[in-house]
């Protein structure tokens, strides 16, 4: 019975989860992914992680691998028998595009076919040890491994980035090896380090963008965020302890969710210099501060908005990330990257147009399709007509391996090689465009003999003439410098593949580029009569969203906040896998008439479902939380805090921005809240009660992202703890001041104000300022309680054990005795996120 089953291949059900399932997991530059086969997927899958639906889970995977399991090429390694790993298609049109030699083709697909090894890097913001220390971790790597398993990447600034020979598949199977990567995190802090990802060529891109502290910087198609995080490592690096730089991210993408994903991401970074925005990157707001578009004037740095640094890391066919996606090589077609080629130019010019004179553009994929790159590039140089350069930067990061971009290229179009305009037939025009090819050109020029094109089709594409002239075309070639740009070729150095060109704007785009903001918003009511669904159209005027209105629908305030993200807002997906805003019962305009209810529904911002951006000017407030934490002036608090929720007696969280990020909103005020702001700056304080309702003299707390911001700048509130008065407390999370082993510090607890305050790690000659490793505490009537999540804690211990050396009680099991959980006093409102916390 069970061979009759396999025998006769998957079940109908399944062979549509699993269609569904690598469907899913492809989609990262947001692609298509039915509502219906999701619900379909989450029905069949089962939902969350409980354990009957892993159990679910891991029966379906056993029955997919018995039911695709292939005989493999022996040539082929052993991780890659789920899904089939070549494509006919994509082989014939990679060879005629010559990306590599003929001599060099088979190696270049048997790597393209491995899977990609494991890598990590480090943050910098986060790790201040020296970098030598990390040399050659491979020692630890036993059992006869090749000594160069873990090895730092050459080309990667300051030894931050590693590499190694195994997949992280092999990794997690391999006690020695994972060992080993254990080893060599614990050489500079988990939190230091990113999780082992399987590219870290992705992380190249920044690295061209020539990035300074002072730098305003975009990053227009930003998640899930790595780029955005190495871009604010890049600006922080720089800065002191307790202070800001000067400059700025501000990270936008069109999915809300992969958004929050992002928020959630950079939450490791603690910055208060980002900016999450939520717009398509084409039609990215100019915040404007005039109503006729005069860019050339002396003040238009700071009545627009515009940008030393564009990141533009567009929606891509992906196909450079073959050996992390393997089930990329079924879906592969020369339609995906024809059908992004316009999307992906319009990004482009939207980010040149708002590039700063002299600013940097970085244009990059993680495709090896020259329609999706050099063809886009060239197109740009096109309409710039000499406004923008492409930068050669041969001579930087020498040590990775790059080709120069191409030159010439064909168009695919339905199996048809192309290599001009002239030859596309009239009723292919629509998609297969003249930027497509080396020298572009337009249809209107070429258009002969009325309706005929130079193949003798007619409008319809239906040769009308018996035996016409077929006119013959030579190649076309690039005039412009496309061999500056950089191509990564997995064979290469063992790595994904990649495309990145770096541009330079010289002067100002031509006239006719340069959208006043009235075109601009004209395009976008087209847009949206169109189909389109670009948000802005759907904003509230600041009129109408001043109105009070009630619903169960409650602003940030007024939920608690969920693990993933700092904004409330539930995206929905439409048919084709776009997220879109939410219109029900988050629409303001549909609340009043959706859900009458008691809850009081907060003044809605500018923008359907988002919480809108409030400077918090409660002077009372201010003063209460600086002289009770004692903060010295050179930390500017007034100007410098904001909130989600225009009801400002009853705000509950409270966001740090940094000076740049307050010009740009102060700017954005004065255009008409064009940003659409998901998330801004870094919660620094939280409302937080006593739990026995005592009253507190500051009703807000310093939250563990917040800290090592703040942490230079308190006085007051603030203890050094013992190693083991510091350990006890995060094992057992509430100590009672008698109960401390250093009595002193007991003491010095019980005289504290009852409320907030910071335990800071005693380190040796080490004053309580310079202190890098610390928590928030509750002091209640009789003892200290930690206000860190059980995991973080547990990180925080792990780190300590590292350091065992430093601690007394070595040895000691961090397992020997649950934490206990019998918080006296203090209430948690919040989920107690925290980055506890090395300040920077
Ligand atoms: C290649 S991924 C970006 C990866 C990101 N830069 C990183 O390093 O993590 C492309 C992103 O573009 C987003 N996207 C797609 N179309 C967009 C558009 N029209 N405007 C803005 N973002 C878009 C997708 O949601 C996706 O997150």
């Amino acid at each position: 019975m069970f061979r009759l089953l396999r025998g006769k291949g998957p079940s109908h059900i399944q062979r549509k989860a699993q269609t569904s399932l690598r469907y899913r997991r492809c989609c990262k530059c947001k692609q298509q992914l039915s509502l219906k086969l999701k619900l379909k997927l989450k029905l069949k899958m089962g939902r969350g992680r409980g354990g009957k639906n892993r159990t679910q889970r891991k029966h379906f995977q056993q029955n997919r691998e018995n039911v695709w399991k292939q005989p493999r090429p022996e040539s082929l390694p052993s991780s890659t028998n789920l899904f089939d790993i070549q494509n006919p298609d994509f082989d014939h049109y990679y060879k005629e595009q010559n990306i590599v030699s003929p001599e060099e083709w088979d190696s270049f697909v048997q790597v393209l076919r491995t899977p990609l090894p494991a890598a990590f890097r480090i943050n910098s913001r986060f790790y201040s040890g020296p970098n030598s220390s990390l040399e050659n971790p491979a020692c630890e790597v036993d059992e006869g491994d090749d000594e160069d398993a873990i090895k730092s990447l050459p080309w990667y600034p300051d030894n931050f980035a590693w590499h190694s020979n195994f997949s992280r598949m092999q990794l997690r199977k391999n006690q020695a090896l994972k060992r080993s990567f254990t080893v060599v995190s614990s050489d500079c802090y988990l939190a230091a380090i990113g999780r082992a990802t399987a590219a870290i060529d992705y992380k190249v891109p920044p690295l061209f963008l020539d990035v300074h502290s002072n730098h305003i910087v975009l990053d227009m198609c930003a998640a899930p965020g790595s780029k955005t995080f190495q871009l604010l490592e890049i600006l922080h690096r720089s800065t002191k302890t307790g202070s800001l730089p000067d400059g700025m991210v501000i990270a936008n993408d069109l999915d809300v969710q992969r958004c929050n994903l992002l928020i959630h991401q950079i939450k490791r970074m603690c910055t208060a210099n980002l900016i999450v925005t939520n717009h398509e990157a084409q039609h990215f707001p100019r915040c404007y501060l005039k109503t006729d578009c005069d860019i050339t004037g002396p003040d238009q740095h700071t009545s627009q908005l515009l940008f030393d640094r564009v990141l533009c890391d567009v929606p891509c066919s992906g196909d450079g990330t073959l050996r992390k996606a393997p089930d990329l090589w079924r879906r592969w077609n020369t339609g995906t990257g024809n059908g992004l080629h316009n999307l992906q130019i319009s990004v482009a010019m939207r980010g040149l147009s708002l590039l700063k004179v002299g600013g940097k553009m970085v244009y990059s994929t993680c495709s090896m399709n020259p329609i999706e790159n050099e063809a886009v590039v060239a197109e740009l140089l096109r309409r710039c007509e000499g406004s923008v350069e492409l930068v050669d930067v041969s001579s930087e990061l020498p040590q990775l391996i790059r080709r120069p971009g191409l030159k010439r290229w064909k168009v695919f179009d339905k199996g048809n090689s192309l290599v001009s305009c002239k030859e596309v037939p009239k009723v292919r025009r629509s998609v297969v465009l003249p930027s497509m090819f080396p020298n572009g050109g337009s249809y209107r020029d070429i258009d002969c003999n009325g309706n005929c094109d130079v193949n003798g089709h007619s409008e319809d594409g239906v040769q009308t003439v018996e035996n016409p002239v077929m006119h013959v075309f030579a190649e076309e070639v690039s005039d412009f410098p496309l061999e500056r740009c950089m191509r990564l070729l997995p064979h290469d150095q063992n790595s994904g593949a990649f495309f990145i060109a770096v541009l330079q704007k010289i002067s100002p785009l031509p006239a006719n580029l340069v959208k006043t903001r009235k075109e601009v918003d004209n395009q976008h009511v087209e847009s949206v009569n169109h189909g389109n669904e670009d948000v802005q159209v759907l904003q509230i005027n600041p009129s109408e969203s001043t109105h009070e209105e009630v619903c169960e629908q409650d602003s940030e305030d007024n939920k608690n906040e969920p693990k993933t993200a700092d904004f409330k807002f539930s995206p929905v997906i439409d048919e084709e896998g776009y997220s879109k805003e939410a219109q029900e019962p988050h629409n303001v305009e549909n609340i009043a008439n959706v859900t009458p209810s008691k809850r009081k529904l907060q003044i809605q911002g500018k923008w359907r479902g988002i919480d809108p951006v409030v400077f918090f000017k409660d002077e009372a407030v201010i003063k209460s939380i600086r002289a009770f934490y004692g903060i010295d002036e050179q930390f500017p608090l007034d100007g410098h805090l904001v909130t989600r929720n225009s009801d400002t007696s009853n705000v509950k969280r409270i966001y740090y921005i940094s000076k740049s990020v307050k010009n740009v909103l102060e700017l954005n005020f004065s255009v008409g809240q064009q940003l659409k702001i998901t998330c801004v700056g870094l919660k620094i304080f939280e409302r937080q009660k006593s739990r026995e309702g005592r009253s507190v003299e500051c009703a807000f707390r310093i939250t563990s992202e917040g800290l090592p911001l703040i942490l230079p700048h308190i006085t007051k509130q603030i203890l050094s703890a013992s190693p083991i008065d510091f350990k006890h407390l995060l094992q057992y999370k509430n100590i009672k001041f008698a109960d401390f082993v250093d009595a002193k510090f007991g003491e010095k607890a019980a005289n504290l104000m009852p409320g907030c305050c910071v335990v800071v790690l005693g380190e040796g000659n080490k004053t309580v300022a310079e202190s890098s490793i610390a928590i928030v505490c509750w002091k209640g009537g009789a003892s200290l309680t930690v206000m860190v999540t059980s995991i973080e804690c547990q990180e925080l211990l792990e780190r300590l054990l590292m350091r065992s050396d430093k601690v007394t009680e070595k040895g000691s099991s961090v397992q020997e005795e649950e934490p206990s959980n019998n918080a006296e006093d203090v209430e948690q409102e919040s989920n107690g996120n925290s980055q506890d916390v090395e300040a920077a």
